[in-house]
């Protein structure tokens, strides 16, 4: 059984604090979905998911699960699963005696209860661990053992807070794939809470962006890079290489590099966004092409990190290693409509 996550205009003030850690944060996860918020450091994510395990009480606002309020409800009885940056099992315990324990706390049969511990162990790649001392394992293995935990009583939700930061990069890449897995046979409902953009991409199927306590944006990962709601989410992305003033009118953008056709409503003054990977060198027939000269190749070894100038405007964009572009080069730019965007400046 999954369950929706519905959070309404939650607020949230420490005691104490003069200014608030949440602000009328509402977001819905749609049951058997993934949902990452992502955020930088003091955002308010891991007090958002504290909330929501009922490790801290909110000074507004709902949270429902299953579209009942479990604001009244402890932790223990609110149906999730949660997993920390650190794993926090017993040393003393068997990895089988950890991943059981809430279980066998239910008095769940034995039999039942050691039939989940190896489809759990076989599920996080850890065939055989039973009698292995949780102490006795890398930093790796014992988070998956925290995940297999999480999930041993099948609850409707699973929530992880920066559960991969403390793993090297490559463990880190193996673990959002395990975690993807394990979300497929699993179907929980998950929000996962991180400040890693790669990561959320990489787990979630919508990102919601959260920017000084407050929801900035809420979308499927590819089109928060492609339109980012406003100049701080197109920021903390890295999407504001290019921003160029400019008059916006339903499907086009006036500015200094001329008229430029795109996909947005957007009317008056704004800034048009395009992520320097977007941008095309080279000829190209039709709309939204754009003469330029190059002003400065970097080679970056996997890439080149390019500046041309246009019109007095300066384009950062990116190509692959062996493009044949130098300095002072005259080039055609193409912007393609669907990765321009306009925001407020
Ligand atoms: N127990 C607390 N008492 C007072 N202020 C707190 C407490 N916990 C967090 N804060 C403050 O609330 C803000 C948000 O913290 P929170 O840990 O929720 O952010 P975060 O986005 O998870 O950051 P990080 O990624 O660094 O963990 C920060 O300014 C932090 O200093």
């Amino acid at each position: 059984m999954t369950t929706t996550i519905t959070i309404t205009d939650l607020d949230h003030t420490y005691p104490g604090a003069s200014t608030p850690t949440l602000r009328r944060v509402s977001l819905e996860v749609p049951a058997g979905t993934r949902t990452a918020v992502l955020g930088p450091s003091g955002s308010g994510k891991s007090t958002l998911l504290a909330i929501i395990a009922g490790l801290s009480a909110p000074t507004g606002g709902d949270v429902r699960l299953a579209d009942r309020s479990v604001l009244r409800q402890p932790p223990h009885r609110r149906d999730l699963g949660v997993v920390f940056q650190r794993p926090l099992l017993f040393p003393h315990l068997t990895v089988a005696e950890n991943i059981a324990f809430g279980l066998r706390m239910r008095g769940t049969d034995r039999a039942v209860l050691r039939r989940r511990v190896t489809e759990l162990l076989d599920a996080v790649a850890l065939p055989g661990y039973d009698d292995r001392r949780s102490g006795e394992l890398s930093g790796g293995q014992q988070q998956r053992v925290a995940l297999a935990r999480a999930l041993a009583a099948r609850p409707g939700v699973l929530l992880l807070d920066e559960p991969f930061s403390a793993l090297d990069p490559q463990l880190r890449g193996d673990m959002r794939a395990l975690l993807t897995d394990l979300h497929r046979q699993e179907g929980t409902t998950t929000l996962f809470v991180t400040h890693d953009r790669d990561e959320a991409t990489d787990v979630a199927d919508t990102v919601t962006v959260l920017l000084d306590g407050r929801v900035a944006q809420h979308a499927p990962p590819a089109d928060l890079f492609r339109r980012p709601a406003t100049l701080a989410v197109a920021r903390f992305l890295g999407g504001a290489d290019n921003a160029i003033p400019g008059i916006a009118h339903p499907g086009r953008f006036d500015c200094p590099l001329g008229r430029l056709h795109l996909n947005t409503d957007h009317r008056g003054a704004g800034l048009l966004l395009i992520r320097p990977e977007a941008i095309l060198a080279g000829d190209h027939q039709g709309d939204n092409v754009v003469p330029a000269t190059i002003t400065t190749v970097t080679d970056r070894g996997t890439h080149l990190d390019i500046q041309a100038t246009s019109a007095g405007v300066t384009l950062h964009l990116t190509t692959g290693p062996a493009a044949p572009l130098r300095p002072g080069d005259a080039t055609p730019l193409y912007l393609p409509p669907a990765h321009l965007s306009v925001v407020t400046p």
